[in-house]
């Protein structure tokens, strides 16, 4: 398998935990990161979400949690991802220097500040039109490379991103991608990994 595409699947919200972690390892071998973003769910939940994951052949060192910084300390999970309203990357940074930190942005500015404050990467969207956003404008691929130029840490792009899309997007310059609907979501989520796989040589 060709890995230069960084594929990052996040978690909806909607799917329970159980099938959110077979899921998870039914493609693991395809994927990087796998993102826990369970927005409704309490600490502890999240904490059991993550041994499931691990039960399910996913290992700590390609899952992410969302927002709670005291989660992915707790379990050893490799990394958290930091919206407008989490702690800032500085705070998060000086208590856990080994955590993989990304930021959330959606500005170049945002993107300039998360990069100065020490994020290893930022997560850029919505590019394409998609349900998860629907009503707010797509920012479309010209954004993305203006943010892709405007920093030295990997940006990874979010939003409507499919397999027949995914090469336009990593024309800008982006390190990966990362996909909601499209993979955990289908009816076929190895079948839908692979194609976004497609084409990498
Ligand atoms: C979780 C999330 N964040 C976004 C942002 O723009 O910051 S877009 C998004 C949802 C992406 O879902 P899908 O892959 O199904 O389009």
């Amino acid at each position: 398998m060709n890995n230069s595409l960084e594929i990052h699947v996040i978690s909806n919200g909607k799917l329970s935990l159980q099938q959110f972690a077979r899921r998870a390892g039914s493609i693991e071998p395809f994927v990087d990161y796998f993102h826990l973003r369970e927005k409704a769910l309490p600490a502890r939940e999240l904490v059991e979400g993550v041994r499931l994951l691990k039960e399910a052949g996913v290992p700590l060192s390609k899952i992410i949690i969302n927002d709670r910084v005291d989660v992915a300390a707790v379990t050893g999970a490799a990394g958290i991802q930091l919206a407008f309203h989490s702690l800032e990357v500085t705070q998060v940074k000086m208590k856990f220097p080994l955590l993989k930190i990304g930021k959330s942005i959606h500005s170049i500015e945002e993107a300039q500040q998360a990069e100065r404050e020490g994020a290893n990467y930022v997560l850029y969207g919505h590019i394409f039109p998609t349900q998860s956003k629907s009503g707010l404008p797509a920012r479309g691929l010209d954004s993305l490379r203006e943010i892709v130029q405007g920093v030295n840490i990997p940006v990874i792009a979010i939003g409507g991103i499919k397999p027949d899309n995914k090469d336009k997007v990593m024309e800008t310059g982006a390190t990966g991608v990362a996909v909601m609907s499209g993979i955990i979501e289908a009816e076929a989520p190895l079948a839908a990994i692979k194609a976004y796989r497609q084409k990498e040589d």
